[in-house]
């Protein structure tokens, strides 16, 4: 064995976290109940488990940020109890909460708290040229490091959380929950950074929901359950089958095999006419039929965000209307978030600090506060009828498994997951006939993810109806009626859910298919489509061959296979606008990768 290769060898074998049976008890709550847990110097290691069984209590034990009952803490053989001494043993963490100051710069944010560090050595100037660097390499494109933070969506303020935790190289970094407000392509920018930080020594420690990437990424995961420790998995056994089982206690897995709702009629909820979501953005008509669930897709920042929000009245559309039908088919303008509420329709939201949660308000306050008027009797004195509304709690409650101590315990009290769990029992609770919800899983575990699902599908089949954005592919399949997606503010192209190819929504999502999903009858106007899709007849198309660089495949992985990829090149046939078709030919553009994932375009009309 080479020097280098001992050395190697050498760094991955070393324990740099040992935990052994700790006890973290808040009040009543047993947040940790005797639980162990260690990692090594260069490896990714996973903590995984359902949503409350104490993954971020661990996270904050380890970053010496959560003083411990009883047990045993070694970071690097010694035991920080300030975050000052974890930050100076090398230890970074990235909190669940994209935590940013919205009134400060991009440089200001990243250089908070570790200002101690750098003051001495560096100036302003190379403070600002290295924000700007680190959120170039990891937002990969130009920011402005001046910019405030307010101003910023949701994915670049939490790559500015991360941008703060790689400032010095860290021995030990722990990531909880992360890439929960990145979109695929930033994660996999994520993902490199953590491989070439991994490969260099370091401990990466990360929390996750997103099964499918952290059997992609980690090298070894501890599962939890109830507080403690129940199993580790070396790689090989990393799989969705094999977690699921250890977190559950059951040997099942988490895909059942489920179909997406069919519409019964042709009755819409829902409607929207000449609409632009953006300012001067393209215009386009949709319409929501009773009984089908609609996926809502794009990468980050293509107008998807804007367009659910347009629709649930949150924000007014730049130009058009959107109408939501009543029971006997009436038409009501939704301009604003209370013709929504009285048009029946209901908003969750995934980004919850932003625009969800009550903070000094009850788990109880917190669901069903929306209610509060409607049960109200009595006039100006009257009281709230307590009795039906915790019987809608009660119910929400259970069909989310939402864990809790007691309902009147701040909400801040409960674990990400559960806070999250509470906003969308919020959305059921209001009775709505149209539920709108904008990446609602973030944070949510697969046991709580199924549900929701299982409660959406039945939502729809009673004759009600779904828009549902999401940031993985993955959640659409079994699920969706039809996917649209979304690229520079309007929609690009739409799918059929029911036989749902997530490689082909990927392309879509970076402007590579042609669009004819649209006008089809899983378009975005279904019921004005005539019958089915146009099939080409030969000739009239032209052969275009994709192939998906590794990494964006990698991605897709669903479960622990790979089944609809090949390893050469695709050949896809393209159909052609035919002439009835009364939309503009478009130019098709040809996107060849090679092995190692460089991109020649060229495009053809
Ligand atoms: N500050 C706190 N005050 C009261 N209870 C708390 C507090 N922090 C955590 N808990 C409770 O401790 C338990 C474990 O919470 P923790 O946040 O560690 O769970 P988690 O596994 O990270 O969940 P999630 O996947 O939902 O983020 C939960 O029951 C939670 O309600």
């Amino acid at each position: 064995m080479t020097s280098s290769a001992t050395e190697t060898t050498q760094i991955a074998s070393r324990d740099t976290v040992v935990v052994r049976g700790v006890k973290k008890y808040f009040g009543p709550t047993r947040a940790l109940d005797g639980a162990s847990f260690s990692a090594r110097a260069g490896e990714i290691h996973a903590i995984v488990g359902g949503n409350g069984c104490g993954k971020s209590t661990m996270a904050k034990v380890v970053s010496g940020v959560l003083p411990i009952d009883s047990g045993t803490v070694s970071i690097l053989g010694e035991t920080p109890s300030t975050p000052a001494e974890s930050r100076a043993l090398g230890i970074s963490t990235v909190y669940q909460e994209v935590l940013v100051a919205d009134e400060s710069s991009i440089v200001d944010n990243i250089f908070m708290g570790a200002d101690h560090l750098f003051t001495k050595t560096l100036s302003q100037e190379r403070k600002v040229s290295r924000a700007a660097e680190l959120m170039e390499e990891l937002a990969g494109e130009p920011v402005d490091p001046h910019a405030l933070v307010g101003t910023l969506p949701l994915g670049l303020k939490q790559w500015i959380t991360i941008a703060r935790a790689l400032l010095s190289e860290p021995k030990i970094l722990i990531l909880d929950e992360s890439s929960a407000a990145l979109d695929f392509d930033s994660t996999e920018r994520l993902f490199a950074k953590m491989r070439a930080l991994r490969d260099r020594g370091t401990t990466i420690l990360i929390v996750t929901h997103r099964i499918a990437e952290l059997v992609r990424i980690s090298d070894r995961a501890t599962v939890f359950r109830d507080g403690r420790d129940v199993g580790i998995l070396e790689k090989a056994d990393i799989t969705e089958k094999n977690l699921l089982a250890l977190m559950t206690g059951e040997d099942r897995s988490g895909h059942s095999a489920t179909t997406a709702p069919i519409p019964k009629t042709n009755e819409r909820a829902l409607k929207a006419r000449n609409v632009a979501v953006w300012r001067n953005g393209r215009t386009f008509d949709f319409d929501l039929r009773r009984g089908e669930i609609v996926g809502v897709a794009g990468l980050d920042g293509q107008g998807q965000d804007a367009f659910v929000r347009v629709l649930a009245g949150v924000i007014p559309a730049s130009n058009g209307a959107v109408q939501v039908a009543s029971r006997h088919g009436t038409w009501s303008p939704v301009r604003n978030l209370p013709e929504a509420v009285k048009g029946k329709i209901a908003y969750v939201s995934g980004d919850r600090k932003r625009e969800g949660i009550f903070a000094s308000l009850s788990i109880f306050e917190n669901m069903v506060m929306p209610l509060y008027r409607e049960k109200k009797r009595g006039g100006i004195l009257g009281f709230v009828d307590r009795g039906p509304l915790g019987t809608i709690f009660k119910r929400e409650a259970e069909n989310l498994l939402i864990k809790f101590g007691a309902k009147e315990d701040r909400i801040t009290s409960l674990s990400g997951g559960n806070q999250q769990k509470v906003l969308i029992g919020r959305g059921f609770a209001m009775r709505p006939d149209v539920i709108i919800l904008n990446d609602p899983a973030r944070g949510i575990d697969v046991g709580a993810k199924t549900e929701l699902y299982k409660h959406l599908r039945t939502f729809a089949e009673e004759g009600r109806a779904v828009i549902y954005l999401s940031s993985e592919i993955e959640e659409f399949l079994g699920f969706a009626t039809r996917v649209v997606v979304f690229r520079d503010g309007a929609p690009f192209d739409a799918f059929d859910g029911r036989s749902l190819d997530p490689k082909r929504v990927l392309e879509a999502m970076f402007g590579q298919t042609a669009g004819h999903g649209l006008t089809g009858p899983f378009g975005l106007s279904p019921h004005r489509a005539s019958g089915l899709m146009p099939v080409a007849a030969a000739g009239d198309g032209v052969r275009v061959t994709v192939q998906i660089p590794p990494e964006i495949k990698a991605t897709l992985r669903v479960g622990d296979t790979l089944p609809t990829f090949s390893a050469t090149p695709t050949e896809r046939f393209v159909p052609l606008p035919r002439s009835e078709d009364k939309i503009a030919p478009k130019s098709i553009r040809v996107v060849e990768f090679d092995d190692l994932g460089a991109k020649r375009q060229g495009s053809r009309k």
